[in-house]
């Protein structure tokens, strides 16, 4: 057979052209749409809430701040200590307190990025109790805070008193942010907040226009979509000062010992009236002439746990057409529910998150905790925060009671509360919707969007250079040697 000697130089040389093509053209399509290097944008959000502080630091592309379901929690931070609102006597402990985890925020942000990154304290009900108590104090809480946070090298938006309202509204939004459900004008889900001195219920109502009751109302244009929400916060109705009025109503008449029936048989710890009482929420219940201290017994019993619990509401009077409690409007529940925060920690320690449990088994399981004995349940969970421990029974008791009675969630539609933690890595809680609505990152407007996504247009692209190499080889056919395969003769 004959030979031809352009046979091997000619297809390498094709090859590799085609081969220098295709690779090019990727490349070139891939780098047009995605920055070689992907960039960060970071924001710090301070939840100073009545119990605790929490930091809690997000990441997004710098390419797509416009882009919903992109913002993601990368790291959070709970502060040692109390809340700032309980420094009110020594300021300057409030802003030291933050030093641990705002150091931290330093480590995870790098440092390039240290000046643009913006810096928010949110603070909650403590701060606004603190505020009405002696606004003094909370001014010099402020001071402190602000103080210690402007020593890092952030991009400082400053500190100060979430309305019960913005509260509400941004759990809210941070939840159906999550979820992918405002880009994709998808039906929304309503936000449950628990915390330690208030209670936030948020969700949109189609058969409410805002005017029974404007200050419960916050209306939003987002992504294009206009949502109509109803949105409430209870001071004074987070897990803490509830348990402080429960125990208020039970030493009315100054007595030296109670038998509590929110508290597990033999649990015996004593409790100072002074301590009790420092509260706006119960202070002017403060009996007169009351002693030093009493000893607060438990007697473990759910239904009358759950009798003392109902007189911390006040369902007499409604001026509206319904009403929750306390003469508060309230429009029918709507949809499902996301309930986080404390919510969650009760529902969860008490096996309870699954809403699919009949709400009659729900009771059935929590009068057998609350009347199990103290020294049980400490031997049952060791290492669990005595505190933390001993208030489950009165927490479950309290849940149930505000979401049932309070909000009116009937064994009906008590399935559609969902008790969550964590949405997709990111924790429920307002300091995300803050941050979206405070850095603008949601538009009123949906973008624009391209006319093919990323991977459509390598795609595109791609199947363009195989086109063109394969019409390129066949170009050159006539140059081909003959096919070497042809029946020799011999
Ligand atoms: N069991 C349990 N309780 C917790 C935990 N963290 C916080 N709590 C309690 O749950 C309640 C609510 O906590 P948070 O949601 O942090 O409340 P907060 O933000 O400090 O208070 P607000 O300003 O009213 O929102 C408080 O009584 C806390 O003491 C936890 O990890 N486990
Ligand atoms: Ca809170």
């Amino acid at each position: 057979a004959q030979k031809n000697p352009w046979h091997t130089p000619v297809t390498i040389i094709i090859t590799v052209i085609g081969v220098i093509a295709i690779v090019a053209l990727v490349t070139v399509a891939v780098l047009q749409n995605k920055p070689l290097l992907q960039k960060y944008k970071y924001g710090i959000v301070l939840d100073a809430g009545s119990s605790h502080t929490a930091l809690y630091l997000y990441e997004w592309p710098a390419e797509k701040d416009n882009n919903t379901g992109r913002v993601e929690q990368i790291h959070s931070c709970k502060v040692k200590g109390k809340g700032i609102s309980s420094y009110a006597s020594e300021p300057w402990k409030a802003g030291e307190s933050l030093t641990l985890c705002m150091q931290e925020a330093e480590r995870w942000v790098p440092s390039k990025r240290h000046r643009e990154t913006p810096l928010y304290l949110g603070a909650t009900a403590g701060m606004r109790l603190l505020n009405m108590e002696n606004s003094s104090a909370s001014d010099k809480v402020f001071q402190a805070v602000e103080g210690a946070l402007q020593r890092f090298p952030f991009s400082y938006e400053g500190a100060r008193i979430l309305s019960g309202q913005e509260e509400g509204a941004f759990g809210w939004v941070t939840v159906n942010y999550l979820d992918d459900r405002l880009k994709q004008g998808l039906e929304t889900t309503g936000a449950l907040d628990l915390g330690g001195a208030s209670t936030q219920i948020s969700f949109v109502s189609d058969s409410y226009d805002g005017s029974e009751s404007p200050s419960n109302s916050v209306t939003f244009r987002l992504y294009g979509n206009d949502y109509n929400l109803y949105t409430h916060s209870f001071l004074c109705y987070g897990k803490d000062q509830v348990l402080r009025m429960v125990l208020a109503q039970q030493t009315q008449s100054g007595p030296t010992s109670i038998l509590d029936p929110c508290f597990h048989p033999g649990y015996n710890v004593t409790k100072f009236y002074s301590e009790l009482y420092d509260s706006p929420c119960v202070s002017d219940r403060k009996p007169p002439g009351a002693p030093e201290a009493f000893a607060h017994r438990g007697d473990g019993n759910f239904q009358q746990c759950q009798e003392v619990v109902r007189t911390v509401f006040n369902f007499s009077s409604c001026r509206y057409r319904q009403c929750s409690f306390n003469g508060v409007f309230q429009p029918h529940l709507q949809g499902s529910f996301g309930a986080f925060s404390a919510y969650y920690f009760v529902m969860n320690f008490l096996n309870l998150t699954d809403t699919s449990i009949p709400l009659q088994a729900v009771k059935e399981k929590l009068l057998q905790y609350c009347a199990t004995s103290w020294d049980q349940i400490v031997q049952q969970h060791p290492g669990v925060k005595e505190k933390y421990l001993a208030e489950y029974c009165f927490s479950g008791t309290y849940i149930l009671t505000l979401l049932t009675e309070g909000y009116n969630f009937t064994s009906e539609n008590y399935s559609n509360i969902k008790f969550i933690k964590k949405i997709k890595g990111s924790d429920a809680g307002w300091t995300l919707g803050y941050m979206l609505n405070l850095t603008n990152m949601i538009p009123a407007e949906a973008p624009d969007s391209p006319l093919l996504p990323h991977a459509g247009y390598v795609s595109v692209v791609t199947i363009m250079a195989v086109v063109l190499f394969v019409l390129l080889i066949l170009s050159l056919r006539p140059l081909w040697p003959r096919c070497s395969k042809q029946p020799q003769i011999v």
